[in-house]
């Protein structure tokens, strides 16, 4: 049986202006995780946010009180690294030895620090940032590899996850979740149903072979699905294996939220108790 439901309701769709109330309604309406989405304008054509609003929401949400439980911030960094830095900054840093200028674990202790619980970082961002610095003096250039990323979030104190584009393959994957070092191991793989950027896209039907794929090799992982997710969707996502589930438009736009996260929920709890509730 795949892990329990975990909603995780998408802050993207929220008034922006009252996010604080936003984030302590989705925990009274029975919402599991908070998933908040940070972007920089590089990585994805848009922005939201950074770690300041993330401290500013923590005030609103309690802390959880053991491992991904209830109010777990699950924080899906769309941001690149060194792929947009000029060569030579990037150069020049090495050579300085600052190996927090354009590497993909630059954020992850101050999101520690404003809230996070679980550093979500893409694939496409690791992999730039080490084929970036290929061509520089290898004594001086600390190479980062997703492995590497991943081992350096559980050292930070938080669950990492990894995250891929709907351009990359799964098989990428493999390799890491099969690490012999369990640090180097993720909690959680983030399969993008859209194309990371935006609320309110269509879901991609065609991203859910990743999802079953993935389930049939790693029956615990949690496996998140994001983007066009709703009550019209969701039966195919929890068909294919997803268990953690983000929605955005369809919670914030409803009526009702408490129900739409009840129900998406109840879809996911049916497919892995063989239709038992
Ligand atoms: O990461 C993203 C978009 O890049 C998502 O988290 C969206 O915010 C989901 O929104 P809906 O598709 O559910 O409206």
């Amino acid at each position: 049986m795949s892990p329990p439901a975990i909603i995780a309701p998408s802050i993207l769709s929220a008034d922006f202006a009252a996010l604080g109330a936003a984030c302590s309604d989705l925990m009274e309406y029975n919402a599991h995780w908070i998933h908040i989405d940070v972007m920089d304008g590089h990585f994805v054509p848009n922005i939201t946010f950074g770690a300041p609003v993330v401290t500013k929401i923590r005030s609103h949400v309690e802390r959880p009180s053991q491992k991904g439980g209830k109010g777990t911030f699950d924080c899906h960094m769309m941001i690149a690294e060194l792929m947009h830095s000029p060569w030579w900054l990037a150069l020049t840093a090495s050579m300085i030895g600052d190996t927090n200028i354009a590497q993909p674990m630059k954020w992850v202790k101050d999101f520690k620090d404003a809230g996070c619980d679980l550093y979500c970082f893409h694939y496409e961002a690791a992999i730039s940032s080490v084929a970036a610095r290929e061509p520089a003096d290898t004594k001086t250039t600390r190479k980062t590899s997703p492995r590497e990323v991943i081992r350096y979030i559980h050292e930070c104190g938080l669950q990492a996850g990894i995250a891929i584009k709907p351009e990359t393959p799964v098989d990428v994957l493999w390799e890491i979740l099969e690490s012999e070092d369990e640090s180097e191991r993720p909690d959680m793989v983030l399969v993008m149903t859209v194309h990371p950027g935006f609320g309110g896209q269509k879901f991609m039907a065609s991203e859910l072979p990743k999802v079953k794929a993935l389930r049939e090799k790693y029956p615990d992982l949690n496996i998140e699905v994001d983007g066009g997710l709703s009550e019209g969707t969701i039966d195919q996502a929890a068909d294919a294996g997803a268990n953690v589930i983000v929605a955005g438009s369809a919670v914030f736009g409803a009526k009702d939220p408490a129900e739409v996260i009840s129900k998406l929920r109840e879809a996911v709890e049916k497919r892995r108790t063989g239709g038992k509730l």
